[in-house]
């Protein structure tokens, strides 16, 4: 698959120069391109959000845009609707091309968390060359590692806001008012992909395929193994720390 990605440097330029009146403080800054992976309910979607945040790149969610595409019933959404439904991966090349197309977008000149992408080693591959073409690479795949029944237990238990896709656990991390998002106040719901069997078959890809990409990383000496089967913050401390460390940069303001 011939994947060329073409940032928009001339707005990094134009970004660059109404940067160049702040200070230089942002062009010290480097690029972070980062990768959660974690199985399903492995509290990548919660982890990242704080953590994009925190280093001021925003968070690509691959599941998210997917979800988007069908409730905004476009081409995407109805090519990839038959994948969800069953809680089959989509085609890597339907993937590829939408993961590229987000990552040529000017909020991800400075870096991007990416959630849930890639899921297999065409996927990652795919992005190496589509960074590369911007001079650009992953600079740390990170791991979030849960026993398969703490899994389970968490997705049966997710709610999701309606507006935002903020994740709730109505036993470990729960709203402040049952059913109502505490950020943005919108309905909380269940995905129907976090039901029954639907589980079981999601985790099956996850650890029947999605884990060859830790061996994939680890060979690029960018993998980092977290354990996820702790608090939200104790995991966000020693995710970020970790970062810090192989990123090598100061938090961001
Ligand atoms: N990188 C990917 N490659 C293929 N399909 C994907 C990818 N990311 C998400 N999907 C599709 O979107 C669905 C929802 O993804 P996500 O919201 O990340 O949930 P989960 O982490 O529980 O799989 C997946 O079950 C899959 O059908």
């Amino acid at each position: 698959m011939a994947v060329s990605l073409h940032f928009h440097l001339w707005s990094g330029r134009r970004l660059y120069g109404s940067a160049t009146a702040h200070s230089l403080q942002f062009r010290r800054r480097k690029i972070v391109n980062i990768i959660l992976i974690g199985a399903q309910g492995s509290g990548k979607g919660t982890q990242a959000e704080r953590l994009a945040h925190k280093l001021g790149i925003p968070h690509v969610a691959s599941g998210d845009l997917f979800r988007k595409a069908i409730a905004d019933k476009t081409e995407l959404g109805v090519q990839a609707k038959e994948y969800l439904d069953r809680g089959e991966l989509v085609p890597d090349d339907i993937t590829v091309a939408m993961i590229l197309k987000r990552l040529s977008a000017p909020d991800c000149a400075r870096g991007v968390l990416l959630d849930g992408f890639p899921r297999t080693i065409v996927q990652a591959q795919a992005l190496d060359r589509g960074l590369a073409s911007a001079a650009r690479s992953v600079d740390c795949a990170v791991y979030l590692q849960v026993p398969r029944d703490v899994l389970v237990e968490r997705l049966s238990g997710r709610y999701i806001c309606r507006a935002h896709q903020h994740p709730y656990n109505i036993r470990t991390n729960p709203p402040k008012v049952p059913g109502v998002c505490d950020i943005d106040g919108s309905e909380l719901y269940q995905r129907e992909d976090d039901r029954g069997e639907m589980i079981q078959r999601r985790l099956d890809i996850f650890f029947g395929e999605t884990i060859h990409l830790l061996d994939y990383y680890q060979q690029q000496g960018k993998l980092i193994e977290i354990d996820g089967n702790r608090s939200i913050e104790a995991v966000h401390q020693q995710l970020y720390s970790a970062i810090m460390e192989r990123v090598g940069e100061k938090e961001r303001e």
